[in-house]
């Protein structure tokens, strides 16, 4: 008996479609499934005013494939410089539906993000009067603190001071890689937290383990396996504080397979395959349209998709190992075990 999954159409709260050929080249592996999606502003220059993030839709929307519904969710990259007047205008126009911190230094393309938390208080204290939600790269920067701590001292120094400073902001923990985020979340009212695909399937083992594998390296980087559980528990939990955002991060293999390889993990093309086949082993495939279409728009105070995804199980099907960009390739993340779930319609 061939077993169907028919869903409300997925949105992807977290994403990174670059700009110019990669743009053109990654942008149809998440219009082919997702409806919507809230775009990263890290390019080189960042998206820091509203002016750069007209152009930049603007230039998604042209790079559109034929009859795609797709609706790019722009936001604006936080420095401490950002006019808190011209967030507000941006928002007011329905240009963006989010602004995003970058602790200075945390990520790839991050060095005009935030070192002194004060300076950007004004805007943040706009941001909650107009109820603008603030998306947040959740790591510490300070040499000193070990990579696997990042996240919880960032909890601890910087989200919570944050939360309490402004109390009414709308808050996304965006990426959670540990149950320290998982319990933070859970603490709250007023906040959610993205979770990627890959986080739900790999654990540090799986980067470092018989050899260095750098397609498996993103930020913040994947934990030990307790980690992943908690992640796992708290995507399939049903709880609506939870919700998808891939995070999906194209670079191209000769950026990746480098002596100093970039962060990032490329999942756009197969994330439905992996988190029906994922969702289904933790026995939760009923939750998860929670997870991909219902908690995110719910957080957003955005409608439900009209249309639907629908997922039908069968032989384990194949996804094209590599993308190709110009004469360069990105790689699709590869869960490590096979995919019986294929969208169908
Ligand atoms: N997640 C990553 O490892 N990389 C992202 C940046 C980010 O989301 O932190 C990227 O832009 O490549
Ligand atoms: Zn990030
Ligand atoms: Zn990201």
């Amino acid at each position: 008996m061939t077993q169907k999954l028919t869903l409300k159409r997925p949105d992807d709260w977290h994403l990174h479609l670059r700009d110019g050929a990669m743009l053109k080249a990654v942008l149809p592996e998440t219009t082919r499934h997702f409806g919507r999606a809230i775009i990263m502003p890290n390019l080189v220059p960042p998206v820091v005013t509203s002016a750069q993030a007209l152009a930049y839709r603007d230039r998604i929307l042209a790079a559109l494939p034929e009859g795609s519904e797709f609706t790019p969710l722009m936001t604006l990259y936080l420095t401490e410089q950002s006019d808190p007047d011209d967030i507000a205008a941006a928002y007011a126009s329905g240009l963006i539906s989010a602004v995003k911190l970058y602790p200075a230094g945390a990520t790839t393309n991050s060095a005009s993000g935030v070192s002194d938390f004060d300076k950007v208080r004004p805007a943040l204290e706009k941001m909650a009067e107009i109820g603008l939600p603030l998306c947040l790269h959740g790591e510490v920067t300070d040499a000193e603190v070990d990579i696997f701590d990042r996240e919880a001292v960032f909890i601890d120094r910087v989200l919570d001071p944050i939360r309490r400073a402004t109390p009414g902001l709308k808050t996304v923990m965006e990426h959670i890689t540990t149950k320290d985020g998982v319990d933070y979340a859970k603490s709250q009212d007023n906040l959610g937290a993205t979770i990627t695909t890959h986080h739900l399937v790999i654990n540090r083992n799986h980067i470092l383990v018989g050899g260095i594998k750098p397609h498996y390296y993103c930020l913040p980087v994947a934990k030990r396996e307790t980690h992943r559980v908690a992640l796992l528990e708290a995507a399939t939990s049903g709880d609506t504080r939870f919700f998808l955002g891939t995070d999906s991060a194209p670079h191209t293999d000769l950026l990746k397979e480098n002596a100093c390889g970039c962060a990032g993990c490329f999942t756009a093309t197969n994330t439905m395959s992996i988190l029906a086949e994922v969702f289904e082993k933790a026995g939760a495939l009923d939750r998860l349209e929670g997870f991909t279409s219902l908690h995110g728009p719910a957080f957003y105070g955005l409608p439900v998709n009209d249309t639907t995804l629908t997922l039908t199980k069968g032989a384990p099907v194949t996804y094209p190992s590599k993308i190709e960009v110009g004469a360069e390739t990105v790689t699709v993340f590869d869960p490590g075990f096979p995919l019986h779930w294929t969208v169908t319609a």
